[in-house]
């Protein structure tokens, strides 16, 4: 006779499970709010929109994201840091080389989108400022400067999706600079890099066995779940100052409808930062801080024109 189980056993994940971790869809909302907002805050002082630029903006930001991610895990598989990690794409497909080969065709592809920007332009500002960008995310992860090894990566994600992204999409859209744009590249820079630093919370013990001194590494989830706090109260207050300051206008305050997002986020984090698999989830809960706040803060730009 055989008898039921009385206890669940968890079973691994599925490989379509995996391939969908491998793939990470959430992610790819990094390349959405940067040009998002961008664009609308140069609607919003300027009131010009190119939906073309728009549009090839938007698709090679995808690209571009999708040749940072699976570079990544190709980086990775060198160091040996992602031997556990069962959604490597590296680890799920047993090539390196093929998707070595396929992250450089989804760059060239998304770089070719920024040439198409600038030929039509007759302009190569946007080209250069997202040459380095790329130039800047390859030395967070590839050889010989992996800075993400030294807890360097939230300072190039701040800079590389705040100020430089959003100066850029600013510029294909009116071709000049805005100072201004600073104070959207500042908030996005912010909300992308607690992305980062939130996907670091659950990795401490493969980050110090492979050497990576990532910031929570370095200081300890205890000191690295306040900081989390802190920037994340930091974010909501720089856009009241930033509307008194009137370089928004009071609708961004919309921005504030993420609040219980934010709580969620820094409340998990702070119950559960020393515990890996509880934890391993507060990237995710970053991701969605990080779209719905962009999304608010680009409606908050783009209302006062259109009033
Ligand atoms: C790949 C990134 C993080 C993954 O890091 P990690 O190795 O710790 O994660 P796993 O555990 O999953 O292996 C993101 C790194 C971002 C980088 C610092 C900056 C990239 C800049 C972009 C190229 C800019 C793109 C701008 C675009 C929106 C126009
Ligand atoms: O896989 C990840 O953890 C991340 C991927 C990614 O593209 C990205 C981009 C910007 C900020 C953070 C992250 C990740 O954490």
């Amino acid at each position: 006779m055989t008898t039921t189980p009385t206890t669940t056993q968890s079973l691994p994940p599925s490989k379509a499970k995996l391939w969908l971790a491998a793939i990470k869809p959430p992610m790819y909302t990094v390349a959405i709010i940067p040009i998002t907002v961008g664009t609308a805050f140069a609607f919003g002082e300027t009131g010009i929109f190119d939906s073309k630029i728009f549009g090839t903006f938007l698709t090679s930001a995808i690209l571009i994201i999708a040749w940072l991610n699976i570079s990544n895990d190709v980086f990775d598989a060198d160091t040996g840091i992602d031997k556990n990690k069962a959604h490597s794409i590296v680890n799920l497909t047993g090539d390196k080389s093929l998707m070595f080969w396929l992250a450089n065709l989804f760059l060239c592809l998304g770089i070719l989108g920024i040439l198409l920007i600038a030929w039509w332009q007759k302009d190569i500002t946007v080209l250069l400022i997202i040459l380095l960008c790329c130039a800047l995310g390859y030395s967070y992860q590839g050889p010989p400067f992996r800075f993400g090894y030294q807890g360097l990566g939230e300072f190039i994600c701040f800079f590389t999706f705040g100020p430089l992204a959003i100066s850029a999409v600013y510029y294909s859209q009116t071709q000049q600079f805005s100072l201004f744009s600073l104070a959207p590249g500042i908030l996005i820079g912010i909300s992308t890099s607690i992305i980062l630093f939130c996907s670091h919370f659950h990795q401490v013990e493969d980050d110090l066995a492979a050497g990576k001194k990532s910031p929570i590494v370095r200081m300890g989830t205890q000191l690295a779940s306040q900081v989390l706090t802190v920037t994340t109260v930091l974010f909501f207050a720089l856009v009241v100052l930033f509307s008194l300051l009137h370089l928004f206008s009071f609708w961004t305050l919309l921005v504030f409808s993420s609040v219980p997002i934010a709580y969620q986020l820094v409340t998990h984090v702070n119950k559960n930062h020393d515990k890996p698999n509880q934890v391993s989830n507060c990237k995710f809960i970053a991701v969605r801080l990080h779209f719905v706040s962009g999304l608010l803060l680009a409606l908050g730009l783009i209302i006062p024109q259109l009033s």
